[in-house]
């Protein structure tokens, strides 16, 4: 028997729960996060394999793959998100980690990965809780030049959706970042000698973290109010990827180079390579059709925020 398949995608934001985007905005994006929690409900699923990024948070440049997927793996509790341990079935996740390197893909494994909202924020949303069903998270480095480019992350996408075709489960695939946003976030390459420390290797106090939390807020209402120097969101973009999504035109963004989306995107743009490496998955399952797509750039979260929701056909 093969799997049976469905996919969610959503945008996350570390602000999405603290900055008042506005009443009209706060109810569509809720109705379309219950949307997506009622299509999950639904579809009841056995496993959950979640490809998601972080922040700087688990992973950093003392050994930053493009790729990781954990065996064993617990939440930071960032930005108000739970912290603790996930579910993650360990055969599960070392088999799948076998399979994808069978299919040449050289990915990381950890047996002690840890996570940020940028894959415990879905979690929560989709299930109620990070611990509520057994989860496989792939990370997908998204923010620390050098990137790869794109076909790699659709690659990984497709490999794990062959192996999950594998399992007779019923298996909800999900993808967790972007659309275009360009958040203040420093670079390893041009942050001061102090800053790239928290890149490279050093964790934040708990009163560093409250600090850095509450400047991430103060940057979202700047960019509410029009007075930023970050990277204004880019609809038409952000729209032209999910037609691409829906459409199941995957390869074409083989031809997104990295430095044409961090121009028209911005820095953080780049998450969007959970969203493809989702779609390849499912892809790789059967073919597969959207069945709901919610999009609305929130400048007071700093993110082009989308929904999206897909069911194997
Ligand atoms: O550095 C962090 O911890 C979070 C950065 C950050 C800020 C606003 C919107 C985002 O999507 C984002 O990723
Ligand atoms: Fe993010």
């Amino acid at each position: 028997m093969a799997s049976q398949v469905a996919l969610c995608c959503m945008s996350h934001s570390p602000l999405l729960h603290r900055a008042d985007p506005g009443a009209e905005t706060r109810k569509a994006v809720d109705t379309a996060l219950a949307e997506a929690r009622a299509f999950v409900d639904e579809f009841d699923p056995e496993l959950v394999v979640i490809f998601g990024p972080d922040h700087y948070a688990g992973f950093r440049y003392r050994l930053m793959p493009p790729f990781c997927i954990g065996a064993s793996a617990s939440a930071i509790g960032d930005y108000g998100t739970e912290s603790g341990p996930l579910d993650v079935p360990q055969h599960v996740a070392d088999d799948l980690v076998g399979s994808v390197l069978e299919a040449e893909l050289d990915v990381a494994m950890s047996e002690r990965m840890t996570i940020d909202h940028g894959i415990s924020q879905p979690l929560e949303v989709l299930l109620g809780s990070i611990g509520a069903r057994p989860v496989v998270p792939i990370f997908i480095n998204s923010v620390a030049a050098p990137l790869g480019p794109m076909r790699r992350a659709r690659l990984l996408g497709e490999a794990v959706g062959e192996f999950v075709a594998t399992l007779d489960k019923r298996v909800l695939i999900v993808g967790s970042g972007g659309l275009s946003h360009d958040p203040p976030v420093p670079k390893l390459r041009t942050a001061e000698a102090e800053v790239a420390e928290y890149l490279i290797d050093k964790q934040r106090t708990p009163a560093e973290q409250q600090r850095r939390e509450q400047q991430v807020y103060d940057a979202g209402q700047e960019f509410a109010q029009g007075a930023s120097g970050l990277k204004p969101l880019n609809p038409n973009l952000d729209n032209e990827i999910l037609d691409l999504l829906a459409a199941g035109d995957l390869h074409r963004f083989d031809e997104f180079t990295v430095e044409w989306l961090d121009a028209h995107g911005g820095g953080s743009v780049h998450e969007v390579r959970t969203w493809v490496a989702a779609h390849a998955a499912l892809a790789a399952t059967g073919p597969y059709r959207t069945t709901s797509t919610f999009y609305e750039p929130v400048p007071a979260w700093i993110v082009g925020f989308a929904v999206t929701t897909a069911v194997s056909t």
